[in-house]
């Protein structure tokens, strides 16, 4: 695709290829987005990489994925009198390969974007797979498109400045992966917890396992959903806390709390074993402090999930686990179980 192509490049070399790649294709312009955290703690370790280019700063944080700072790439883009050979290179963590990927899909009908993901959950998750978009009317992602993105280079130096808790909300979306792919990790690696010392081979399988179900079916039209394990009930949870000032949680701190509530779904259906669900939640309670929300707002937060992207009409379609390692999709569950869900990941 004019010079550059669609591949994942992981590790040291990563940053030297981004520059090989911008350096061999035909680009007109290259414009960097960054939030205000990644423009201080990233973009001095890629600047010296990239060719002529202009800066776009967006603010920190879920509250501001939405297309009201999509105005500000898309201004800025404008501005500059951005054609079709530009290319934007999306520095920064889910919210800014979501959104600027987003941006660079729509601008112009779309141009090409490289992400650069620089959180532990952007680099295992985010910026893998073409899922771009924002949130709406406090419902999460509501507006995107599917667009791959020309290249992703993942360099884990990046994690270095990045603080426990976050690692903790990129290491829930690897776990994600284990549970619906890799039963063998879940047993063996999860000892580890987040004390890693070396991200580069959690990043390599987690990648890998996402790459491998996404090329199975790109547009989510069955088996992709898989990945959305954990995402019916966390998403609902994120959604409903992300719209009360103070009270808003980290995407992965959601998904923790979703899978919880899903391998109990699982478990009531005779999916899980009693035994395979308390490995499970034991696991994610000694990473993860539980979400605090209090039993009369089960119901409210369970309403979220009629907006999930899974649904057929009034069905909400779950991701569920069949044993640990394997993942079926479009079980049907009723707002009253997700809540019921809720109320026993709330009596843990
Ligand atoms: N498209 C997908 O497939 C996909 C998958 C999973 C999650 N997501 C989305 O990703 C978003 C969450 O991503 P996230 O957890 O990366 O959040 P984020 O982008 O808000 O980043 C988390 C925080 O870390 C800061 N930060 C980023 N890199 C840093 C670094 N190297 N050092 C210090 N600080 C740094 C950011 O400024 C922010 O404050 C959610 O919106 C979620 O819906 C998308
Ligand atoms: O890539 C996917 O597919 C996923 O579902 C990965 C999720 O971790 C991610 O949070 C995704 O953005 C959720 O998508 P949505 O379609 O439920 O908004
Ligand atoms: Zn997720």
């Amino acid at each position: 695709m004019n010079g550059l192509n669609n591949s994942v490049v992981i590790g040291g070399q990563a940053l030297p290829e981004l520059a090989e790649m911008l350096g061999q294709a035909a680009v007109s312009q290259v414009f960097v987005v960054v939030d205000t955290n990644t423009a201080r703690h990233c973009y001095p370790l890629l600047e010296p990489y990239l060719p002529k280019h202009k800066l776009v700063e967006i603010p920190v944080g879920e509250q501001y994925k939405t297309l009201a700072t999509c105005e500000l790439v898309w201004n800025e883009l404008t501005e500059s009198s951005a054609d079709r050979f530009a290319v934007v290179v999306n520095l920064g963590g889910g919210v800014v390969t979501d959104l600027g990927g987003f941006c660079a899909a729509t601008y112009k009908r779309g141009i090409r974007f490289v992400q650069v993901p620089t959180t532990l959950l952007a680099q295992v998750d985010a910026s893998v797979g073409g899922k771009t978009g924002v949130d709406f009317l406090g419902f999460k992602n509501q507006i995107g498109v599917f667009q791959e993105p020309a290249a992703v280079f993942i360099d884990p130096q990046f994690l270095a400045t990045l603080d426990a808790r976050q690692l903790k909300s990129g290491y829930a979306e690897v776990v994600k992966h284990w549970l619906i792919a890799d039963a063998q990790a879940f047993a063996t690696q999860r000892q580890e917890g987040v004390l890693v010392q070396d991200w580069a081979p959690i990043i390599r399988s987690s990648v890998a396992t996402k790459q491998q179900i996404v090329e199975a079916d790109p547009l989510e039209s069955g088996l992709r959903k898989m990945l959305n394990f954990g995402h019916t009930v966390g998403h609902a949870l994120e959604s409903y806390l992300l719209l009360q000032s103070g009270r808003e949680i980290l995407h992965g701190e959601a998904v923790a709390a979703g899978m919880v509530c899903e391998t109990w779904l699982s478990a009531q259906r005779g999916l899980l074993s009693a035994s395979e669900q308390e490995s499970i939640e034991t696991f994610l309670f000694s990473v993860f402090e539980k979400v605090q929300f209090v039993t009369l707002e089960t119901d409210a937060i369970a309403q979220f999930a009629l907006q999930d992207k899974k649904n057929s009409g009034s069905t909400i379609n779950c991701t569920l686990l069949d044993g640990i390692g394997r993942a079926v999709y479009d079980q049907p569950v009723t707002v009253a179980e997700i809540a019921e869900s809720l109320r026993y990941y709330h009596r843990l």
